[in-house]
């Protein structure tokens, strides 16, 4: 029986049209919606660009299903998951850069959604725009409820213990070092194969991460397409209560069905979940001198209207050689027009040798002056240039043309002497 656990397979390719049916024949041939579809499935289609979208954007799937999605009773306010928040949008916003300690672990019974901590918010979700930077920490399975985010995208990046994402479209296990991403209102539910997950979600308000274009690097290279695997069609039939959990404008909603609203049966088209591993990108550097810019690094961007301005992209530092010659070789000292919010996975990050650890974060917001710290750069700069393999670590950043907003929790958690890292830099002796 496809339904087996044991039976879980997954698509290779970004972005693809696939057809996948976890029973045979209950997917609809030659047409999407037939007059009687097999077995009395329910059609949805379920979009993610708009319906006039360029063909070469346009990103739908169709879903056949036990019962209609449309079949629920009004939503209520979830009272739940009190750090998962819209974040502010208005109010004073300094110019300091800030950062963050790894979270306390969570009380016990905190499953996924309630076990979310947004830090970091641009864009009003209603802006069709922008992108957030949540936490989570989580020791309990979704047993009985799922969560669906109708403000966007959410990009999985866990930090320790893995994630099975039981989605409408299939199934996915996700490991620290690997991505996943459900699109925008895909229902799903999160177990813990460990009994506990940490990790970070990027949630994207605008346009589809996609792959980044690659220029004179040619037709190959950074994230490869295939190495982006999708679930094939898998369902549960359980006629017990759920509760569906939904983010819907920045607040959390909840109703309630007598049945799992994970009963896809069959479904084709090319808006679907994911995952990728992160040891598969193809790292592509200088191996002649100078330090190039970090968007050599784009796993996937969402773009903004304005033409190479992303309104997000998800960068990664993996494990690399060094060669650059005569150069300095971590970060240089700068001022970005654009923000920067970073993770660590696991490692530690080149730029600073104390106090970002795996599962912590840091800001630097537009125009904030950033870089080395006192210790990196003093290492840096009487290094013996010899090549030197960067091994053992995963930090990542979440670039955004628009100024992040700290939410209240991050701002009463934030460390106090994150400035002290760049304190006390020698002056430059200038010939007298
Ligand atoms: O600030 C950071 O650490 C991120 C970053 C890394 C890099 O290699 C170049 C620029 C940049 O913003
Ligand atoms: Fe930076």
């Amino acid at each position: 029986m496809a339904n087996d656990p044991a039976d879980t397979g997954y698509i290779s390719g970004f972005g693809n049209h696939v057809a996948t049916e976890a029973v045979a024949g209950a997917l609809p041939i030659g047409r999407n919606a037939p007059q009687r579809p097999p077995f009395g499935l329910y059609t949805e289609q379920l979009s993610g660009t708009a319906f006039t979208a360029p063909r070469h954007e346009n990103r739908r799937s169709w879903l056949y299903r036990m019962r209609p999605t449309a079949e629920h009773p009004p939503y209520v306010r979830y009272d739940g998951a009190t750090r998962f928040t819209a974040g502010a949008q208005d109010g004073l916003l300094a110019p300091n850069r800030l950062r963050w300690d790894p979270s306390a672990p969570p009380s016990p019974g905190t499953d996924l959604i309630d076990g979310m901590t947004t830090m970091l918010s641009t864009r009003d979700p209603a802006d069709l725009e922008g992108v957030a930077v949540h936490l989570y920490a989580a020791n309990r399975d979704m047993t009985a409820r799922v969560f669906v985010d109708a403000d966007g995208e959410l990009l999985f990046i866990p930090q320790a213990g893995r994630l099975e994402l039981l989605t409408e479209l299939g199934r996915i296990m996700v490991a620290p070092g690997q991505i996943a991403l459900i699109p925008r209102g895909v229902r799903f539910r999160a177990l813990l194969p460990d009994g506990q997950a940490t990790g970070y979600v990027a949630e994207n308000h605008g346009a589809l991460f996609r792959l980044p274009d690659l220029g004179p690097i040619g037709a190959n290279g950074l994230a490869n397409p295939r190495d982006f695997e999708t679930p094939v069609a898998w369902f549960e039939d359980r006629d017990t209560r759920f509760e569906v959990i939904q983010k819907f404008m920045g607040s959390l909603w909840c109703t309630t069905l007598e049945h799992s609203p994970l009963d896809v049966v069959a479904w084709h088209g090319n808006l679907a979940p994911w995952r990728y591993d992160l040891a598969r990108f193809n790292t592509i550097n200088t191996v002649s001198f100078d330090h190039p810019d970090p968007s050599i690094f784009t796993v996937l961007t969402s773009p903004s209207d304005v033409p190479g301005r992303a309104n997000a992209d998800f960068v990664v530092f993996p494990p690399r050689w060094m060669v650059a010659e005569d150069t300095f070789r971590p970060p240089w000292f700068h001022r970005n027009v654009m923000s920067e919010a970073m993770g660590l996975i696991h490692g530690a990050y080149d730029a600073k040798a104390a106090g970002f650890t795996p599962g912590g974060l840091s800001l630097h917001n537009l125009m904030a002056g950033h870089g080395p710290d006192l210790e990196s750069w003093t290492a840096a700069t009487n290094a013996d240039l010899k090549p030197h393999k960067i091994d053992g670590t995963m930090a990542f950043m979440v670039e955004s043309c628009w100024p992040y907003r700290p939410t209240p929790h991050a701002l009463e958690h934030a460390q106090l002497d994150y400035d002290a890292v760049w304190a006390d830099f020698p002056k430059a002796v200038l010939p007298a």
